[in-house]
């Protein structure tokens, strides 16, 4: 009945983007990944946000492109003519931070720079600054954070004058604030002051339509310069189910660094499963758990798998394969049908996967820094 349910809300999700007609972003200016209804709906709000000037902060797991949409927004952003700075909480002693953001002046400690410097918040006056790991932040500095944030001042280190600034705030952290804060190793009333327009970063294993799309960008950005290089839907046609079944943990940075890998130890042929590290190897899908997310998985890697062995599947013995009732395996189908996943073919050949719809989203290289286009 769950699994029903959740069917029946991800279709409307679809009938209803198809009735808005998404007219806001014209085809050509589709975003390369603009594949999954997760990152589609990330990207909305964050279209509606970067035309605020209040604080966002941006929640997701590790590698998830955190910081691309942090810099997405800004370029979308009525400052976007203004400074983006971005600054690693994670990276740095509370000493640092201080000096760093709100920099200093001749003399104020050993090793202070002639003539001072300008901290941070300075340099990104009239534009965004970026905060990421700010869970990380020591809390005495977190102190003289809030209070810069509510002020909208600076007075560097060793300094007495007021200096007024203008600057958006966005922020990153891919841990749990709220935690933190029963810990008490995050302030409140900074959370709060933080967490004006909050948005998530979905991980990868939420965002399986988006993997193949990814992974052949990476691969074209990696082969552009090879002469004997085979078409990037060819390259991953017999890995293509283990990219499905597995979770990414370490989300869009561990893709990347599997296909450099691939592409490094196989340059100029499709690699095979056995390449793949045992990780990857994975096939364990939880059809129990996630919902209409893991029977789409648990389908599309199916397919795929059959299509690897030129072996053809229709919608029957698909269901008989996987114990599924055939009326769920049916709106799946229905479904990844209408998101140009699978193609569903009358003759011997069944059910296949489709190849990404490049031309949607252009061959441009640049586009790969996908959310910059959310400016269109
Ligand atoms: N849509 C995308 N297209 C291409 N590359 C992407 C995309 N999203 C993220 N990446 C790449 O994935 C890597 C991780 O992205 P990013 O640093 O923005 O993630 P993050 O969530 O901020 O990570 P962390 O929390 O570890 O700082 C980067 O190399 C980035 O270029």
């Amino acid at each position: 009945m769950r699994i029903r349910l959740l069917l029946r809300r991800l279709s409307n999700e679809h009938v209803d983007q198809q009735s808005q007609g998404q007219q806001d972003i014209p085809s050509h200016h589709k975003p390369p990944y603009l594949h999954s209804q997760e990152i589609k709906h990330t990207l909305e709000l964050a279209r509606k946000m970067a035309v605020s000037d209040a604080p966002i902060l941006i929640l997701g797991e590790s590698g998830t492109g955190k910081e691309l949409l942090a810099q997405s927004i800004h370029n979308a952003s009525p400052r976007k003519s203004g400074p983006f700075v971005a600054v690693n909480f994670a990276a740095m002693t509370e000493n640092l931070l201080e000096s760093e953001l709100f920099g200093y002046e001749e003399g104020s400690f050993t090793g202070a720079r002639k003539g001072g410097s300008a901290g941070l918040f300075e340099q990104a006056h009239k534009g965004t600054i970026f905060l990421d790991e700010v869970g990380d932040a020591p809390l005495p500095f977190q102190v003289k954070l809030l209070r810069v944030l509510q002020e909208k001042q600076v007075r560097r280190i060793g300094g007495s004058r007021i200096i007024p600034i203008d600057v958006r705030v966005i922020t990153a952290t891919n841990r749990d604030l709220k935690k933190l804060i029963a810990k008490n190793i995050f302030r409140q009333d900074l959370y709060y002051r933080l967490n004006v327009l909050p948005i998530k970063m979905p991980s990868l294993k939420d965002r399986k339509a988006d993997i193949l799309l990814l992974a052949e960008k990476f691969y074209d950005v990696h082969c552009r310069r090879q002469e004997n290089a085979i078409p990037s839907d060819m390259y991953f046609r017999l890995i293509a189910s283990h990219f499905f079944s597995y979770d990414w943990p370490g989300n869009i940075r561990e893709l990347q660094n599997v296909i450099e890998y691939l592409v490094t130890i196989s340059p100029s042929h499709p690699p095979s499963p056995d390449m793949l590290s045992e990780e990857l190897h994975s096939d364990t899908i939880n059809v129990h758990g996630n919902g209409c997310h893991d029977i789409h998985s648990l389908i599309l890697t199916t397919i795929a798998k059959c299509n690897e062995q030129e072996t053809s599947i229709g919608r029957r013995s698909l269901a008989a394969a996987l114990a599924l009732p055939e009326s769920v395996v049916r709106k799946s189908l229905t479904c990844l049908q209408q998101e140009g996943f699978i193609q569903v073919t009358k003759g011997r050949k069944g059910l296949l996967i489709s190849k990404p719809q490049k031309a949607l989203f252009g061959d441009d290289l640049a586009s790969l820094d996908a959310c910059s286009e959310l400016t269109t």
